[in-house]
């Protein structure tokens, strides 16, 4: 009998491609032939292509959501017509028994072209409140699965259900000493990790960098700081380690922190609950986002999982304050965790989505 196939797609960022990394290996160990529909240059395209090179990666043309004015506003709506049609051609040939989509605009047209050649997708949201690519791709889905139970009120109640989170099995992995060796801390001092998003974040480089000989007095600190903002200038400090993106070493590295100080995206969050590192959150301001980080980490707060400061407060001073805050708190903050519901392994996910297989 040959092989079943299901067609993955998401990106834009790593958010939208984590969760699928996830699955992937359980889905090949279900016998699956697994294909990738992203977009060319999207950060989907490095990370399949470099952890999984055997998964033929289909590139299609995709719009994006702008907050702000560009010509490309206009030819959007053209690209995505193309990237139907690309993905209808792509569904022709692999034909898959399902398609699963994390969301992301580049997800849009190849959900759009799944229901046209009448094959089941499943969505995914990872946020408390759905985004605009998973609005728009909504109705054409059979089901969606949601990773806070909150958002079912913003869904229709007949095709929607709460998961949970799923961790990816790599990340459990880690090895403290490792992490350290590879940092050249000496030890001692507690380990801070920064973590601004798969995108780094600006406002959080600002943060530590104005606090950073304080901050070393009592830290160590592992900078994960987004492609193109390393300082150079900083980069023989003793105890201050930065990197652009990691794949590979992060379970080693956030095995190595006690600490964490992050933007509040859904999957960096579960990952850091799953493994029990106290956390600062800085989310993305409703200027700069609908809100959707906002949301996460007020949830992350109220179940005393994080400590919050909203970037319209964030100064030097009041950085420090809740991070001190943040010190104080972490045995509460570790109790609160040790009895969160644990995340859904791979395979348990890959077995939910499979139900609505044709
Ligand atoms: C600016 C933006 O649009 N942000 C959104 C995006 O965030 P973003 O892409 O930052 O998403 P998340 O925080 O959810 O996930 C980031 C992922 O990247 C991984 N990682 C990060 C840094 C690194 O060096 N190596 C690495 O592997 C993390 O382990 C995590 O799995 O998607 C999230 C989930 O829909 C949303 O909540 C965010 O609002």
């Amino acid at each position: 009998m040959s092989k079943k196939t299901i067609v993955l797609t998401g990106g834009g960022t790593a958010g939208h491609v984590s969760l699928n990394e996830a699955i992937i290996p359980a889905l090949q160990e279900a016998g699956y032939s697994v294909h990738y529909i992203g977009s060319r240059n999207g950060i989907e395209k490095e990370l399949i292509t470099k952890n999984f090179p055997e998964i033929p990666y289909h590139s299609i043309s995709s719009g994006k959501l702008r907050r702000y004015f560009s010509l490309k506003n206009f030819t959007d709506p053209f690209r995505v017509l193309a990237g139907i049609g690309q993905a209808y051609a792509v569904l022709k040939k692999a034909k898959p028994s399902i398609v699963f989509s994390k969301g992301g605009f580049v997800s849009v047209p190849v959900v759009i072209a799944a229901k046209l050649s009448n094959i089941p997708v499943v969505i995914h949201e990872s946020d408390v409140t759905p985004g605009l690519a998973n609005k728009l791709a909504q109705p054409f889905a059979s089901h969606i699965f949601t990773v806070f139970q909150e958002t079912l009120n913003y869904l229709p109640k007949n095709k929607a259900t709460c998961t949970g989170s799923v961790v990816r099995e790599q990340l459990f992995k880690g090895n403290k000493l490792r992490g350290l060796k590879l940092c050249q801390f000496a030890p001692g001092k507690p380990v801070l990790l920064v973590m601004g998003g798969s995108l780094g974040s600006v406002v959080l480089n600002d943060a530590i960098r104005s606090n950073l000989s304080k901050l070393l007095e009592n830290f160590n600190i592992i900078h994960l700081c987004g492609k193109g903002n390393m300082d150079p200038q900083l980069s023989d400090i003793k105890g201050y380690k930065q990197f652009e993106y990691v794949t590979k070493e992060l379970p080693d590295l956030i095995s190595a922190s006690d600490f964490v100080v992050s933007r509040a995206g859904s999957n960096s969050i579960f990952e850091f609950l799953a493994l029990q590192k106290p956390m600062l959150l800085i989310p993305l301001s409703s200027a700069k986002s609908r809100g959707d980080q906002i949301l996460n980490a007020k949830l992350f707060k109220n179940q005393g999982f994080a400590e919050v400061l909203e970037e319209e407060q964030l100064t030097k001073e009041t950085f420090m304050e809740a991070l001190q805050t943040l010190i104080q708190k972490k045995d509460a903050i570790l109790g609160a965790m040790s009895k969160a519901e644990r995340p859904k392994t791979p395979k348990e996910m890959v077995e939910l989505i499979l139900q609505y297989e044709k």
